[in-house]
């Protein structure tokens, strides 16, 4: 194909990790790419936590307004960060095969003892601080915001004993030296996305260009997961960032199984839904899975959730 792909992405280190392997996907195929690099409102803003800021769009605004302008044709996104529901004149073109998709304990204490009394355990993420509560009480949890590097120096620091993270961003950066347990996915259940790239373009891009770099990036296993979670995100969700969860895998039967949930901020309300359906049903089964979550009381842990925070 002609042209030069303009790909855009945030400057964090796994954000330029990520484009660079998208470059590499797109250049082993033959087209020639260049990189360029969008600072976003999350990447600047680090004094607050994400859902103060309200989290709509915070690592993706920027990149979104490069692909209306033609600046970039692609933007790369962890597909963690991206909205439940995009703009309409753009879409998702590609969800890359997915990396390990659970949360890890990382520290440079070599013996970390989950149980120890008094651990401190850094994490800005309502979802995480949740199921710490609920699941390893004897903790507390402190802020960490700002990219891996940037609570990377704040566990040197000794701001906490550990950080909890997604093992995605952790075994990319190379930092697996540094993990000290691998959490459950059963039990911490991930976030919608965790652990796929997603890649985001305009809808107004050359069809046929569109193709080629969907049959190159996508994968079709992690885009029929993806479907259910992000049909069960945007069910579930009033705009703001809330600790729901949400992770679909094949089944050797070859259907889509989805464990969907939501947990209220002090960890003591936990409702959650593990249900399958055909691959072509995956957006259904996410909107099926969460409307059974507000039914069951959700709509009750949603509102107290909005309460605390007004
Ligand atoms: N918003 C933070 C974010 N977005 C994507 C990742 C990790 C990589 C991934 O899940 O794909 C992280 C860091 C973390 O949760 O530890």
């Amino acid at each position: 194909m002609k042209k030069n792909i303009r790909i855009g992405t945030r400057g964090s280190r796994l954000a330029l990790w990520q484009a660079h392997h998208v470059a590499a996907c797109l250049e082993l195929a033959g087209l020639s790419t260049e990189i360029v690099i969008i600072t976003t409102t999350g990447d600047v803003v680090l004094d607050r936590s994400l859902d103060k800021i309200g989290s709509k769009g915070v690592f993706t605004e920027e990149l979104e307004v490069g692909l209306r302008t033609g600046h970039v044709d692609i933007a790369v996104h962890s597909a963690k960060d991206v909205q439940s529901s995009i703009p309409a004149d753009l879409e998702l073109l590609a969800f890359m095969e997915r990396e390990q998709v659970n949360d890890v304990v990382v520290s440079f204490q070599p013996n970390l003892d989950l149980h120890q009394p008094g651990l401190v355990l850094g994490t800005s993420s309502t979802r995480r601080k949740a199921m710490l509560k609920r699941f390893l009480p004897n903790a507390t949890t402190a802020e960490a915001r700002g990219n891996l590097q940037t609570r990377l120096r704040k566990l040197e620091e000794g701001q906490y004993d550990a950080l909890v993270l997604a093992y995605a961003g952790v075994h990319r950066m190379e930092y697996d030296a540094l993990i000290r347990h691998m959490l459950p996915e059963t039990q911490f259940v991930p976030a919608t996305g965790q652990g796929s790239v997603a890649i985001e373009c305009a809808r107004s891009l050359e069809p046929e260009l569109k193709q080629e770099l969907q049959r190159i990036l996508d994968h079709g296993p992690t885009h029929i997961c993806l479907a259910a979670e992000r049909a069960f995100l945007r069910t579930m969700e009033g705009g703001c960032s809330i600790p729901s969860f949400a992770l679909a895998t094949l089944t050797s039967a070859g259907t889509v199984q989805l464990h969907g949930g939501l947990i209220s901020l002090d960890g003591e309300q936990l409702l959650e839904e593990i249900q399958s359906a055909a691959t072509t049903e995956a957006d259904a089964l996410g909107v099926r899975v969460a409307e059974q979550i507000l039914a069951r009381g959700g709509q009750e842990i949603l509102a107290s959730i909005r309460q605390a925070r007004a």
